[in-house]
């Protein structure tokens, strides 16, 4: 397989849950890395009703249905780059860590879900937590958590330094951490990359449309580092993309928080293209 320039085409796996609504979840990474330029893959874990105001219910797809899905896309298709989403039990995190660790050398991007922007609990119980912890974390090039997220990860109490929990993920055994949303005023992320703190930063946007921004941030990351881009600058990248997504989102869509709307990102140039 190749692209539109004659090299083979990069492939990212993400492995979440199905968002009704299209915003966010399994669809929202897979618009993530078509804008991105690479094949998505998918493995769905779980089946989310939802829209832009919320989840209404749920259910898990069968662990064994997880491991078959990801079997079928790696003995044919391959990936260059794997994106985690919504762990719901310790059971499916202990599967993932299992096929995942015979991995070599592809980049792979834990978004720990555990709560949408809507207020609705996506993620595990606390022997999922448990597991991620334990299991995936070591796996992990990059965790992406919220503070909240980062929170209840490293069990640190409200109020600690952004820095602080990004230092503490890593101490459980990420490569890095990147905590997203992490500043009181203005926006943006921070990093550690196992050396050195990153701060990434740009204007607070207000539009209403910020649905699916963490799905879309994580995915393209995923795709930026499976691309070999350097990590500081996929971050600021995905950072960028995301910001541009909430301020021209899809405020014609639903009645609730409005799904981000990404721009074609052309990651090959120099810097970011908008
Ligand atoms: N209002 C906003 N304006 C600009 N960037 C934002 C805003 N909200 C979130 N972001 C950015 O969107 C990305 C996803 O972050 P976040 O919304 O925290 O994810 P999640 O949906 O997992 O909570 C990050 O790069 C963050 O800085
Ligand atoms: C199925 C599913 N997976 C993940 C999320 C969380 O998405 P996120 O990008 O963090 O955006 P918000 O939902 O917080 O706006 C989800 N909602 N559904």
């Amino acid at each position: 397989m190749s692209g539109a320039r004659g090299r083979p085409r990069t492939r990212c796996l993400t492995i979440g849950s199905s968002d009704s609504g299209g915003g966010a979840g399994i669809q929202g990474d897979l618009k993530a890395f078509a804008r991105a330029g690479v094949h998505g893959t998918s493995a769905v874990v779980g089946v989310t009703a939802q829209n832009t105001r919320g989840v209404t219910a749920t259910a898990s797809v069968a662990t064994d249905m997880v491991g078959h899905q990801i079997e079928a896309v790696l003995e044919d298709i391959g990936t260059d780059g794997v994106k985690i989403g919504t762990t719901w039990s310790a059971e499916l995190v202990w599967l993932l860590v299992d096929r995942l660790v015979w991995l070599d050398d592809v980049p792979v991007v834990l978004d720990p879900v555990m709560v949408s922007a809507a207020g609705s609990a996506l993620g595990g119980d606390e022997d999922a937590v448990t597991a991620v912890r334990e299991g995936l974390l070591p796996l992990t090039w990059v965790a992406t958590p919220n503070l909240a997220e980062a929170r209840r990860l490293t069990g640190l109490g409200e109020g600690t330094d952004p820095r602080k929990l990004a230092e503490a993920i890593v101490e459980l055994g990420a490569r890095a951490a990147l905590v997203t949303d992490a500043f009181p005023t203005g926006a943006g992320d921070v990093l550690f990359d196992g050396e050195r703190h990153h701060e990434i930063t740009g204007p607070r946007r207000a539009s209403g449309c910020d649905h699916g921004a963490g799905c879309a941030h994580s995915a393209l990351l995923t795709a930026f580092l499976a691309q070999g881009m350097p990590l500081t600058r996929a971050a600021r990248t995905a950072h960028a993309a995301v910001s541009l997504a909430i301020e021209r989102g899809a405020a014609d869509i639903g009645s609730g928080r409005h799904p981000v709307e990404l721009h074609p990102v052309e990651p090959d140039r120099e810097g970011p293209p908008w």
